[in-house]
């Protein structure tokens, strides 16, 4: 298990743009422009991942398919790829850009037996992301309830997920600060590393959540807080590194 906390920037494409939402809900876009100049920005400030979603795919209103490909084929960090990865055939796209891993979300709550297939056939670049509104799950761009996460976990657990990406949807893109109390609940219900994701707000808020790497909190995606210039990357990395 790695010492220091990992950080994700995010880059979240909609339309073919660089776009943060509130809630992750549809309609409260605020633009970024080209998402290939946000990942390079991320990449030159000295990222070693990329956190790259195919909102289009994750809300069903099309797919980014060919610039997911192209930011992902410019990077020379390691990408998280997210949003819309459901079947053999957006997993063999996901794959093929090189990415290091995918993240999994609708399929994990709707096609349990495909997701075990492929975690039992990819291994760690499989990692499933448990996006929650209390402890419900949410799928299809987190717009349908998916059961409980703590039984959806222990049940991925059971076939072997290597790693997942926690996101408590109340906080996403709010910059309210994330939810420590989720984090540790789902690090004490596993032993597979925990990515946080959503609300960061403050290089406070990177300090808190690499305060729980030793429960098993591995990294920290971070978006909002990064377009908003509440602070650098290069400041956040300096303040998780120790
Ligand atoms: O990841 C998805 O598949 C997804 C689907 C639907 C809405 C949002 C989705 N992801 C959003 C993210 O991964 C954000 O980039 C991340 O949570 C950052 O949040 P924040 O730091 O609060 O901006």
């Amino acid at each position: 298990m790695p010492s220091k906390l990992e950080l994700l920037p995010a880059v979240d494409v909609r339309d073919g743009q660089a776009v943060r939402l509130v809630h992750g809900e549809s309609g409260t876009e605020t633009s970024y422009g080209s998402p290939l100049e946000a990942a390079l920005a991320w990449q030159r400030a000295g990222a070693e991942w990329l956190h790259l979603v195919d909102l289009d795919a994750a809300f069903g209103t099309g797919d980014n398919r060919a610039l997911i490909a192209e930011v992902a084929g410019a990077m020379d960090i390691k990408v998280e790829l997210s949003g819309g990865i459901r079947d053999d055939d957006t997993l063999a796209a996901a794959l093929a850009t090189g990415c290091t891993r995918v993240n999994l979300g609708t399929a994990a709550l709707e096609t349990p037996e495909w997701v075990a297939k492929v975690i039992s056939e990819f291994g760690d670049r499989i990692a499933v992301g448990l996006d929650v509104r209390g402890t419900t799950l949410r799928g299809r761009g987190w717009t349908r309830d998916g059961g409980d996460l703590y039984e959806t976990l222990a049940r991925l657990d059971s076939e072997g997920c290597a790693r997942y990406v926690v996101t408590d949807i109340a906080k996403d893109g709010t910059l309210q600060g994330p939810n420590l109390e989720l984090l540790r609940n789902v690090c004490a219900a596993t032993d597979r590393p925990v990515v946080a994701s959503g609300g960061v707000s403050s290089l406070d808020d990177l300090r808190a959540i690499a305060e729980l790497v030793p429960l098993g909190v591995e990294g920290s995606i971070v978006g909002k807080a990064l377009y908003a210039k509440a602070f650098t990357l290069e400041e956040a990395l300096e303040a998780v590194s120790s």
